[in-house]
């Protein structure tokens, strides 16, 4: 039977995965960022330390492949539709210290992010749905909570737990500050669908009859 495209998964409540990703792969990734080069994160192309404060590190494309063979069955059933990943885009890790977290924003791609990736290097992580695995559990870190302001969610879970939304304007979220130890996360954008190159359902396609 042939998939009717549908846009339903814009509009789904966050995902909230408490066990996302197995010990092991939680282990290896870890042990792969124990030995990467973390560099400064910047927002919207910027580095402002007032309104973000963590180190970036990429992941290894086999890691990240196992990483979406783990999550793309809950993605799928939560969102109600297929997903895949984005070859070209590498997935990340945050390191949160002790400061600011990350303020409230949302994950669409802006152009004025594209443009000055163009100078920084900085990645750019566009997709439809954000996912967000936790690498450090609540014992590790205080504050840190991920947050979102529609509808109003706190969360701190468990090392293995994956968050899902989608990356657009109207999921605005953001990292509380932390307030001691150490956050890592490692984020991921999906595309919602099987059928367009360009990683978006949104594009040339009629939508399917409600
Ligand atoms: O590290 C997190 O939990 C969230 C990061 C985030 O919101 C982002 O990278 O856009
Ligand atoms: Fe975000």
């Amino acid at each position: 039977m042939a998939h009717i495209a549908s846009a339903a998964w814009r509009t789904a409540p966050p995902m909230i995965t408490e066990y996302g990703i197995d010990s092991r792969l939680c282990d290896d990734l870890s042990r792969h960022l124990e030995a990467a080069v973390h560099r400064p994160r910047t927002y919207q192309g910027r580095l402002d330390e007032r309104l973000r404060k963590s180190e970036y590190a990429e992941i290894s494309d086999d890691l990240e492949r196992w990483l979406f063979q783990q999550v793309k069955p809950v993605l799928r059933h939560h969102f109600g539709t297929p997903v895949r990943r984005i070859p070209t885009q590498r997935s990340i890790a945050y390191r949160y210290g002790p400061g600011v977290g990350f303020v409230a924003h949302h994950d669409e791609v802006t152009e004025i992010e594209r443009e000055r990736a163009r100078t920084t290097g900085q990645p750019v992580v566009g997709g439809d749905i954000t996912v967000v695995t936790w690498l450090s559990g609540p014992e590790s870190y205080e504050g840190g909570a991920l947050f979102f302001e529609n509808p109003a969610l706190e969360l701190r879970p468990a090392r293995g737990a994956v968050v899902a939304f989608p990356a657009t304007r109207a999921y605005v979220h953001g990292v509380r500050p932390i307030e001691s130890g150490v956050r890592t996360t490692v984020i991921t954008r999906v595309a919602a669908s099987v059928n367009d190159a360009t990683g978006s359902d949104s594009v040339g396609r009629p939508s399917a009859p409600e």
